[in-house]
């Protein structure tokens, strides 16, 4: 079995959490409120913005071109069409999205955002590789799953959401597999075992993230909901 195979294999009961999770679910009924959508946004603003940096901190550290040519991609991606569900959301919770960008952290977002940017800036290409892979592969399966059970029409209020994580994210889940998949094969069972772990916990921290927004998570003393 191939090694993002066996990752799949472990993280299988946090994918079926992610499913199920009542903010996924608001998605596929198209009942999440307001507050839900625009906490979401603020946070995931912010967790692209060190997505994007960790990609630049992984180009640091690539030896070749076709490597720096994935991340390089994937900074582009970010940038340029990541902001269309975000606009999804947007729209549906009536905010303009400049009004959602530039706030302080979360527990989970920050705790998510720490656990991605401790393996970078500590590991190689393929530590990377495992900590970043379960962002769009939870998300791909998350798109796709929807666009079969719900089959959205233009009228759902989150089609635009559906129809873009269904339709956008195999080619990325693929490349980021099939590279960890060949700098698998020189690494040691221990080597192995901590990527999984570090695939593992990104895994739970994706549930976490929506269970975040879900709840709109903020820390327990509340302060001023000022811009960082
Ligand atoms: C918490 C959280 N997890 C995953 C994604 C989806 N996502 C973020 S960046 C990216 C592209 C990877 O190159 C994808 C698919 C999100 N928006 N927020």
């Amino acid at each position: 079995m191939k090694f993002s195979q066996e990752l799949r294999q472990e993280a299988d009961s946090i994918f079926q959490a992610i499913f199920e999770h009542p903010f996924v679910q608001g998605i596929a009924k198209g009942d999440l409120k307001k507050e839900q959508l625009i906490h979401y946004v603020k946070q995931d603003f912010e967790y692209l913005n060190s997505f994007i940096q960790i990609y630049g901190i992984a180009i640091s550290k690539c030896d070749n071109r076709e490597d720096m040519q994935i991340f390089n991609e994937q900074i582009s991606f970010i940038l340029n069409s990541e902001v269309h569900p975000h606009n999804n959301f947007c729209q549906v919770a009536g905010v303009a999205y400049e009004d959602l960008q530039g706030y302080s952290l979360s527990p989970s977002s920050h705790h998510y955002i720490r656990h991605m940017l401790t393996v970078a800036y500590s590991g190689g290409i393929p530590d990377i590789l495992a900590v970043l892979l379960p962002c769009p592969w939870t998300y791909l399966e998350i798109g796709k799953k929807l666009l079969e059970e719900v089959n959205p029409d233009i009228t759902h209020p989150f089609y635009d959401w559906i129809q873009f994580y269904g339709a956008r994210m195999d080619s990325v889940t693929d490349k980021f597999c099939a590279r960890l998949d060949e700098l698998a094969q020189n690494l040691s069972e221990k080597q192995k075992n901590k990527l999984k772990e570090y695939f593992l916990l990104s895994c739970q921290l994706e549930y976490k993230f929506w269970d975040m927004a879900y709840t709109v998570e903020e820390w327990p003393v509340a302060r001023e909901n000022i811009k960082a």
